[in-house]
């Protein structure tokens, strides 16, 4: 977040200023770190110090208006229509922006005197993470708020999505902390001052890539939390919501903190909090899903990463719906399981699966209109919004008519949705009003009027008829004093005079001549023109008027109550549209599935890992678009170390295809625990509890991320954390040093991976000498990726076979890329020199890497672990066991 901006407060800020200034420093003293947006009129204005910030950040013009306490005051401003799009500029660069409105017409202020002053208020703060305009947010992602907290010795992320209504509560060991917060990949994260200098949280909300903002510690405390999130709900209690860990109530209690102050009192229609099961999700940190590029490439674009290449759906709620899956795919085989079935029904039923998408393709976004206009700040499209949503849900719920056969029926998942796409009375009753009375395409705005179908009001009716056929009739006039005077005017309208009579300079001489008998009344005399009015021309302008405002009130009213009524269904509106948000996830990954020969994975609680004839699905489509075959490759891994290996070293040449084979089959882990079909012959997948890759420096230059430093930090926390439920890909690590010490490196590393962390692992290098493991250890198969030598020119195969690749080719690799003859035939010279000066000097097995590892020595116990151990709480008294609690703190000092 950009620097607070400060005002100069000298000693009153409010003595001596003008009434105006005095309401836009007491505004603005209330959000002294957002830029404060000031109503005029028509005009938003900025001052101080906002106004020059403003100006240099996003190039409005700068001026000067009066004096504050004897110096100029700096000012910006632009009109009111104009501000959405200043606001998503200031906002991308990271400000905070408060709105203060005027709350009254200033006629309404002009009856309490003359020096009265509009009232006004901010009615609203713009954060990152708070966004409901479509043209602030991108239809097809989601827009996050997220807070942390820590209670206890558990960390909890709390996250909202303002844009739907959709909130989700995730507690987890602090480890998991960044993988958890990364997974929701949010604009804007919450935390109390006092974690945001804890270094472990800090690293989590770095990986996170949100706007970090601390709110004072208080607003975390439990109860205060608690009360604060029971508001939010307007419930008495949050039990009825589950049992909630105290972090996870904290972390509630920030968001709902955060929404009072930026939406400044309005009730959000939120769902109610989303908790995540017992087996919870796949934790992928940061960095995993960087290397990756699940949802993001490297360079931060959406293109080119697995969900772009996956996401065949037809609504941007299901494309939100598919991010969600793929960013936080599960843990627990039934839930993986009940996914699949669904995806696997749809896949066999083609027509229904093309019914479905059809029907859904028309919908607007149901669940952004709901929460706009919870929030006030809807208008009659997103009330279109819903009537379409509505009716397409109605024509949907019916769609696969249940069969008895409960193996032909849908299942479970799909009967769940189309239950919630079934309207409940109250829901139709607003279809049905919303089809009769809403226009078929009814502007943006309820000010601009026109929206509510002629025949829904009577009164309505008649009050337009009135202002149309006072038009006639002012039509009628026009033609009247043209054949009564001669003279050519033009009936004309404009806000400040209302209907006139207009006609050039020339023309209007003999009126001015003919004297006070003259119908025509002077109003207003401009360069070329004239412009006249009559008594009869006045009264029916005010008739006019009157009816177009009344007609105008009407319709607002109208709006006004549609809207509560919606405010009333949000949270069933928001059912409906998350169930066809996941039917079209769903049917969208059938398609995929269809089209790219995907099949349905085996996923159970085993530590297997058997691919056949796999495929890197975003290598895959780029390499068809090239026109090139795609070479699937096979990888068994097992995690007990029965019938094939647990860690498989894999060598081979430059470029031929070690990285690709790495993170195709973690890829294919992601998406068989989001419950997708994945490309290959067949698959079987003993769940994943942490999936970590990891590149050697080098790769990661996008990210400033290059040095070796960073690669060992990255390293040690897969060392960590990885467990026997794990799968680690690790690509070149120990790379970014000098030969020896990559090498001694990468080998403690592979030998920790294969006998304490036990994980599924998958290690490329160019260290050959690494195949050696092979030998030595009891759970390591060595896999090279093939290539040939043809002609003196290199083909890569792709392929990935038994055995260690022979050598490196990177000689000839650098042919390939261009390098000057003179300079390769250089190298391959210097290269030859050094391999037989290297077998000159001994074989590598003289090296101490194959010295058994030392065992780590067993900790020492404590004094305390000691005292603790001797305790026997069944046998002690109240009095003992205090006793003993003070001797253990002793222990302590
Ligand atoms: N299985 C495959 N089938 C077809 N083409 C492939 C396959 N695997 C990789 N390729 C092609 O080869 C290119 C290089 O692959 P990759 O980056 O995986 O090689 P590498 O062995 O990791 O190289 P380096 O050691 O230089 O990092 C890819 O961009 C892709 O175009």
């Amino acid at each position: 977040m950009n620097a607070p901006l400060q005002h100069p407060p000298k000693t009153d800020p409010l003595e001596g200023v003008t009434p105006v200034m005095a309401q836009f420093l007491t505004a603005k003293a209330s959000q002294p770190d957002a830029i404060l947006f000031f109503r005029m009129g028509d005009f938003y204005e900025l001052f101080f110090q906002d106004a020059e910030v403003v100006a240099a950040a996003i190039g409005l013009t700068l001026t000067k208006r009066g004096k504050h306490l004897g110096e100029d005051i700096p000012m910006a401003g632009m009109p009111v229509h104009a501000a959405e799009g200043y606001i998503a500029r200031l906002i991308r660069q990271g400000f905070k922006v408060a709105i203060c409105e005027q709350m009254e017409d200033p006629s309404e202020a002009r009856k309490r005197g003359s020096k009265a002053v509009v009232r006004r208020d901010i009615v609203r703060v713009v954060t990152p993470g708070t966004l409901t305009e479509d043209s602030l947010l991108d239809a097809r992602g989601a827009n996050r708020l997220a807070a942390v907290a820590l209670r206890r010795g558990r960390a909890a992320v709390a996250v909202v999505e303002l844009s739907a209504g959709g909130v989700d509560c995730v507690a987890c060991h602090l480890v998991d902390l960044a993988a958890t917060l990364s997974a929701f990949r949010p604009s804007e994260v919450l935390v109390t001052d006092k974690l945001f200098s804890d270094p472990e949280v800090k690293e989590a909300l770095d990986g996170s890539g949100g706007v970090v903002q601390a709110l004072a510690s208080a607003v975390a405390e439990p109860a205060a939390a608690s009360a604060r999130v029971t508001r939010l709900y307007g419930v008495q209690s949050l039990d009825g919501f589950g049992a909630f860990e105290e972090a996870e109530v904290s972390a509630l209690g920030l968001i709902a903190a955060y929404l009072e102050t930026t939406q400044a009192g309005k009730v959000p229609a939120l769902s109610p909090p989303r908790r995540s099961g017992q087996t919870g999700y796949l934790a992928i940190d940061p960095a995993t899903r960087l290397s990756l590029e699940i949802d993001r490439t490297q360079r931060g674009e959406r293109e080119g990463s697995l969900l772009a290449c996956i996401d065949r759906t037809v609504t941007s709620g299901g494309a939100r719906a598919l991010a969600e899956r793929i960013a936080r795919p599960l843990r627990d085989p039934a839930a993986i399981n009940a996914g699949l079935d669904a995806v696997e029904w749809l896949m066999e039923r083609r027509g229904p699966r093309r019914d479905l998408r059809d029907g859904l393709r028309a919908s607007a976004d149901v669940a952004r209109a709901v929460s706009r206009l919870a929030l006030g700040r809807g208008g009659p499209r997103d009330l279109a919004a819903i009537r379409s949503g509505l009716t397409i849900a109605e024509s949907l719920a019916g769609l696969f008519t249940v069969s008895p056969d409960p193996l032909t029926g849908p299942p479970e998942r799909i009967t769940a949705c189309l239950d919630r796409l079934t309207l409940s009375p109250d829901l139709s009753r607003l279809m049905l009003d919303l089809a009769e009375g809403l226009s078929p395409e009814p502007p943006h705005l309820a000010r601009d009027g026109g929206f509510v179908n002629p025949g829904f009001r009577p009164e309505l009716d008649a009050a337009r008829a009135l202002r149309d056929d006072s038009r006639r009739v002012v039509a009628d006039l026009e033609a009247r004093a043209v054949a009564e005077s001669g003279v050519p005017f033009k009936i004309k309208h404009n806000a400040v005079l209302g209907y006139f009579l207009e006609t050039t300079a020339k023309h209007a001489e003999p009126l001015f001549r003919a004297g006070p008998e003259s119908p025509f009344i002077h109003r207003q005399t401009l360069a070329a023109q004239v412009r006249f009015t009559t008594v009869e021309l006045s009264e029916l302008d005010a008739k006019i008027s009157q009816a177009g405002h009344r007609a105008l009130a009407m319709e607002t009213e109208t709006f006004e109550t549609w809207r509560a009524h919606v405010q009333a269904l949000a949270r069933p509106l928001q059912a409906l549209a998350e169930a066809m948000a996941e039917l079209d996830a769903t049917a969208a990954l059938a398609e995929w599935a269809e089209e790219v020969g995907a099949v349905r994975p085996v996923v159970d609680d085993s530590r297997c890992f058997t691919v056949e004839a796999g495929r890197h699905p975003v290598v895959e489509a780029a390499v068809k678009k090239a026109g090139d075959p795609f070479t699937p490759n096979d990888c068994r891994l097992d995690g007990e170390g029965q019938g094939c290996a647990r860690l498989s070293i894999v060598t081979g040449p430059n470029m031929a295809g070690k990285s690709t084979f790495l993170r195709q089959n973690a890829l294919l882990v992601v998406l068989a625990q989001a419950g997708c079909f994945v490309p290959a012959r067949a698959m079987r997948l003993g769940v994943v509890d942490r999936l970590f890759s990891r590149v050697g420096a080098g790769d990661d230059l996008a990210r400033g991320r290059s040095t070796f430093m960073m690669e060992m930090v990255e390293t040690a926390a897969i060392l960590t954390q990885a467990t026997d439920r794990s799968f680690v890909v690790l690509d070149e690590i120990g790379r970014g040093t000098a030969t020896y010490d990559g090498l001694a490196i990468a080998w403690a590393c592979a030998e920790a991976l294969h006998d304490m962390n036990r994980s599924r692992t998958l290690f490329a290098t160019h260290y050959h000498e690494l195949a050696r493991l092979e030998e030595r250890l009891d759970h390591v198969c060595n896999l090279s990726m093939k290539a040939r030598e043809w002609n003196g020119e290199l083909v890569f195969l792709h392929e990935a076979a038994p055995g260690a690749a022979d050598r490196s080719y990177g000689v000839q690799v650098a042919k390939l890329a261009g390098v000057p003859p003179a300079v390769v035939a250089r190298a391959r010279a210097v290269l030859d020199r050094l391999e037989s000066e290297k077998a000159a000097q001994g074989r590598l097995d003289d090296l101490p890497l194959f010295a058994v590892m030392e065992p780590p020595p067993p900790p020492m116990a404590s004094a305390v672990d000691e005292a603790i151990a001797a305790l026997d709480p069944d046998a002690m008294s109240p009095r003992e066991a205090l006793e003993a609690l003070y001797r253990l703190k002793g222990l302590a000092k």
